[in-house]
């Protein structure tokens, strides 16, 4: 035996006292083995015995209590943050969920936005301060070193779908939410932010997006977008609709209404937003209407009637009762008892004129090479003769030809 163990007596510190038997042939190597475990436990030669104490990291209660109590407080908020990025669970709530994100700034861009609202971002991305996206695939990051890396790597350009549309810089994308989920789910929760209603973030499939875009030279960014069911029971031909903040009060909303009036008419059918309206909704659509009757109203030269306006704007017919309402252009005849139309043009006039002047950005019908959605196909798709495609007029691209991802 090159050492004998006993219990010390004496030392409190130490449990055991190991005697070595110096004239052992082992005792060199033991030796060896104990300095260097002795180097490691105290760095020794190179930190003092009081610098190598670790006894002042020893966890005291104080220390177990706070930790506890964070814990308690994790484990809460994480709950939370399931139920609300569940979009199952989340509309089976009833009272407005509970506040588990922590987000206050967005960096989109050059521009750092509020968000409005919560929007359910998986809990690792919720519980930052500030959040990232990429201007161009909107995958959300939570630094922006980690952002910096991503657009060194991010080679999109435009949303990844078909473009339906273009005028000079502006153009439309329709992109499936079957096809391409993940961008369609950072779309809706980007939008999440900026929208009070419950809309579903990641139940994207049976939704087509329409997204706006301007071509700057390097890349079409996004402007705002709508979605739109691709069968809808109640023929809404826009389910949500959002101009990014930052490019609010252009005009971008009433070209988004405008386009979806005029995807509704190649459709040949009637359509009408998803209720309930949000207060920015409600006034963008009102205003819509109201230059869109009236335009039409100064246009009609033989009967005019509900029916007729309707077909002429593709809006349904409550829609447009409300806007000649709003024109004060329905009145109640008493003594027929019945509904008749005073048209006051020069009144009419100037409220187009008005809005003409406000929004300048308008939606060009030519400009549109589409074909509806049926079903798992496209009519482009079933259709092999291309003349029977809606033409696009002849325009001085700058850049090439229409995109396409498919
Ligand atoms: C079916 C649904 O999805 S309802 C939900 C609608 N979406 C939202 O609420 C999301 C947040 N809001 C938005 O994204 C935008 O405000 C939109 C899409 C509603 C409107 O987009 P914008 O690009 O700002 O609209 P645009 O500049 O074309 O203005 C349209 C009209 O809205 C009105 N409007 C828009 N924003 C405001 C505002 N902040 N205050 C007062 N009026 C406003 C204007 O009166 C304008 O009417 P006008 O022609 O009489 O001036």
């Amino acid at each position: 035996m090159p050492a004998e163990v006993a219990v010390s007596p004496t030392d409190t510190k130490s449990l055991l006292v190991i005697k070595f038997d110096v004239k052992s042939v082992y005792y060199e190597n033991y030796k060896k083995l104990l300095l260097d475990l002795e180097c490691e436990k105290t760095f020794v030669g190179v930190l003092t015995e009081e610098e190598a104490d670790t006894s002042l990291t020893d966890l005291t209660p104080n220390d177990t209590q706070l930790f506890d109590k964070a814990k308690s407080v994790v484990s809460r908020t994480k709950d939370v943050a399931h139920a609300f990025s569940d979009p199952v669970l989340s509309s089976q709530l009833h009272a407005p969920p509970p506040q588990p994100t922590s987000i206050r700034n967005v960096y989109f861009g050059n521009y750092r936005v509020k968000p409005w609202y919560t929007s359910p971002y998986p809990e690792e991305y919720s519980c930052s301060r500030n959040l990232y996206l990429c201007e161009s695939c909107l995958k959300y990051m939570n630094s922006d070193y980690v952002l910096q890396r991503h657009r060194m790597k991010c080679a999109w350009r435009h949303p990844p779908g078909d473009e339906i549309y273009r005028d000079q810089n502006i153009s439309v994308f329709e992109v499936d939410g079957q096809r391409q989920p993940i961008y369609c789910q950072n779309l809706c929760l980007l939008a999440k932010m900026f929208l009070q209603s419950k809309i579903l973030c990641y139940d994207v499939e049976p939704f087509l997006f329409y997204i706006m875009t301007e071509y700057d030279g390097a890349s079409c960014k996004i402007l705002g977008y709508f979605s739109k069911e691709k069968r809808s029971a109640s023929n809404y031909n826009v389910s949500c609709i959002l101009t990014l903040p930052i490019y609010q009060r252009r005009g971008y909303g009433a070209f988004l209404i405008e386009f979806s009036y005029l995807l509704s008419k190649a459709e040949r059918k009637f359509g009408s937003p998803e209720k309930p309206l949000s207060d920015l909704g409600l006034l963008s659509y009102r205003s819509y209407w109201r230059k869109r009757v009236a335009e039409t109203l100064l246009s009609m030269r033989s009967s005019v009637s509900i029916e007729n306006i309707a077909q002429a704007t593709s809006m349904v017919c409550d829609d447009v009762i409300s806007a000649l309402e709003a024109l004060s252009v329905l009145k109640y005849d008493m003594k027929k008892k019945i509904y008749v139309l005073h048209v006051d043009k020069m009144k009419l006039y100037h409220v187009c004129k008005k809005w003409d002047e406000k929004h300048p950005q308008r939606v060009k019908p030519t400009s549109l090479r589409w074909t509806p959605y049926i079903g798992e196909a496209k009519i482009s798709d079933l259709l092999l003769q291309e003349d029977i495609l809606l033409p696009l007029s002849n325009q001085n691209h700058v850049y090439e030809g229409l995109c396409s991802n498919y």
